[in-house]
């Protein structure tokens, strides 16, 4: 203790703090301030880790357990002092943002985000402080959040200089289409993906569409009348869909009526992006680390995905998937041993890109028609007379794209995720200069609730998207999708799935919440982990009433001649109509007034090469 506050070691003590302060400043500027280092954090920390064992061993060994330790400590923590200081004191005073608006402790680190997000709630947290400081933001040293609607045409739009941002290294080693952040690289890749979703290929996943939406609809028909977790039920069926589009291969979800291991670990993993998509590069350490649980969820999904690869490499399939155009494309370039990264990595994306984000619009979509029936009562007369088995027929009904669009906006499944990265020359947006090499965020679910740009923002509308135009003030708010060479490739797809399996659902049932529930708590306990993980939801489906009719040769493009034919039906066979419509077969003679009838009350499927009709 004397030797401490001896002349000889203050003096020693100042050196090395000294050394410690000069070592820290110049690591930050010659180091840490240029470039991106959130790749190498797992190494940076073990270099550090190495740096720490070396001094306390040398300064052990040289002066002695006691002073040696002291030295090192000193070192240590002059380094890291000065280090911090040196970046907090850049950031802050220093930096091309320094002038934006933001909580104060934003600008000195991103890890002030993670804090504030540990619920996975980052849209409701981006949404309070678009309140509070308003329309550009300093959300991290290097990154503004932008709640304006024109952000989403700058960083995606024609002619952007945008690049996606550092959070897209996340699959690395592996590379998806949606992961790649070299645009000429992407082009080349989607290139190849759009050969997967060809006209001739959508038609054919749509009719496979149908049938897993049959399955669900068979499984609801067994638990009518009693509480469904539709949000399960919901997750069944999307990743079901997209096993069979992926890799001609479907998880069995709807049949077995369980989890598939390997989508519960995905989902598991998936949490991670919850709380530390805000951070990258904690995201890479955690990575790195494979005893943490949830890391090796991570691990485990990559692997199946990637052994789901091997498989369909190793055996052709007799059924059109995905993987067979990316496959064939490395095939004809002989290159499947160095695609192997790309092809683990679009493997990843096809599986979670296709499933959750369907998954979610679902479940917000039922949660809304059961918390409004009228709305699905519009969507059951819109409905009728129209073949719901053909994608085309259902494209043209207003209320059931209202629905879908309302829910797009109201519950985006990619709230905030979709980084950017502006060019060194910056870009110009809402009137204000961002300066270059910023990252950009452009939060979905606030920027859709502009009041700016809708009006009741926060009401469930679907006619504003038809009949009433005026409610929509600013239609650049509304970018579910994406747009530009990074817009979503399964976005057909994905409105095909979500317009035949509410259509199926609603003309069949009448949606209630179960005994117990609200809704409340699909929203209020949602994940914002890139895509949107609702919470749970219980619905209870009761069957509408039926008789049928089967109709041979009725054409339903033609839907004069399709309420002729049916007329004609029901005047043949009245006595069966009259058990359901007793007060009305007094109008039987009355053409008219039977045909408005049925507008209300038919639905109709298909089976085989005629037609059945159901009456209610
Ligand atoms: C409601 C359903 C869906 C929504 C709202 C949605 C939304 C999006 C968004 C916003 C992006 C851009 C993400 C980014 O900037 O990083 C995207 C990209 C993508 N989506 Fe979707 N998606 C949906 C369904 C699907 C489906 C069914 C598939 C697969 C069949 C799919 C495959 C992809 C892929 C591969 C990309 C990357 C495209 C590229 O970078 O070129 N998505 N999606």
């Amino acid at each position: 203790m004397l030797s401490l506050v001896s002349p000889t070691s203050w003096s020693t003590s100042y050196q090395i703090a000294a050394t410690g302060v000069a070592t820290g400043i110049a690591s930050h500027l010659i180091f840490f301030i240029r470039g991106e280092h959130h790749v190498r954090a797992p190494i940076i920390a073990r270099v550090y880790l190495l740096l720490l064992a070396v001094v306390s061993f040398y300064g052990v060994k040289t002066l002695g357990s006691s002073e040696g330790s002291r030295a090192a400590a000193i070192l240590v923590g002059s380094y890291v002092v000065s280090l911090i200081t040196s970046i907090v004191i850049y950031r802050k005073a220093f930096h091309s943002l320094r002038a934006f608006p933001g909580p104060w402790m934003a600008g000195v680190s991103k890890l002030w985000h993670v804090f504030h997000v540990l619920d996975s709630h980052n849209h409701l947290f981006l949404d309070k402080i678009h309140d509070e400081y308003g329309k550009i933001v300093r959300t991290g040293p290097t990154e503004l959040t932008i709640f304006s609607p024109e952000v989403l045409k700058v960083m995606d739009g024609p002619g952007n200089n945008c690049t996606k941002a550092v959070w897209y290294d996340i699959l690395l080693p592996l590379t998806a289409l949606n992961t790649t952040r070299d645009k000429a690289h992407h082009d080349q890749r989607r290139r190849v993906w759009n050969q997967g979703f060809t006209k001739k290929a959508l038609a054919d996943y749509e009719d496979r569409v149908n049938s897993y939406g049959q399955q669900l609809e068979s499984h609801i028909a067994a638990t009518a009348g009693k509480p469904v977790n539709v949000s399960k039920w919901f997750y069944f069926l999307t990743f079901d869909v997209m096993g069979d589009f992926a890799f001609a291969r479907s998880f069995k979800m709807l049949e077995n009526e369980k989890w598939h291991y390997a989508v519960l670990m995905l989902r598991r993993a998936l949490t991670l992006l919850g709380p530390f998509s805000a951070v990258p590069w904690l995201i890479q350490l955690a990575l790195s680390i494979p005893i943490i649980p949830i890391v090796r969820d991570w691990r485990t999904m990559i692997q199946w995905c990637s052994d789901r690869m091997t498989e369909r490499i190793e055996v052709e399939v007799d059924k059109p998937d995905i993987s067979s155009c990316l496959i064939n494309a490395s095939k004809e370039n002989n290159s499947i041993e160095q695609d192997r990264f790309l092809l683990d990595g679009d493997s990843v994306a096809l599986i979670v890109a296709g499933s959750d984000t369907v998954a979610s619009t679902l479940i917000y979509l039922f949660y809304r028609l059961a918390l409004d029936p009228s709305h699905a009562e519009k969507l059951r007369q819109e409905a009728l007379g129209v073949d719901i088995y053909d994608p085309r027929a259902l494209q043209g009904l207003d209320h059931l794209n209202g629905v879908i669009n309302e829910i797009l906006r109201l519950h985006p499944s990619v709230p905030t995720g979709g980084y950017r990265e502006t060019p060194p020359e910056g870009v110009m947006i809402a009137g204000q200069y961002i300066p270059g090499n910023i990252t950009i965020v452009a939060p979905r679910y606030t920027i859709g609730r502009l009041p700016t740009s809708f009006v009741q923002p926060n009401d469930f509308v679907p006619e504003r998207w038809y009949s009433k135009p005026e409610m929509i003030l600013d239609r650049r708010a509304f970018n579910p999708f994406s747009i530009g060479r990074y817009t979503c490739v399964g976005k057909d797809l994905a409105i095909a799935e979500l317009r035949f399996v509410t259509t199926l659902l609603v003309s069949q049932y009448n949606i209630a919440f179960a005994p117990g529930e609200n809704g409340e708590r699909c929203w209020k306990e949602m994940r914002d982990q890139f895509t949107a993980a609702p919470g749970k939801l219980e619905l209870v489906f009761t069957p509408r009433g039926k008789i049928c009719f089967v109709l041979e040769d009725v054409s339903l493009e033609n839907n004069i001649e399709f309420k002729q034919q049916l007329y004609l039906s029901l005047a043949d066979d009245l006595d069966a109509v009259s058990g359901m419509f007793t007060n009305t077969l007094a109008l039987a003679d009355d053409g008219k007034k039977i045909q408005s009838i049925i507008d209300w009350h038919i639905s109709c499927t298909t089976t085989g090469t005629s037609r059945r009709l159901s009456l209610e």
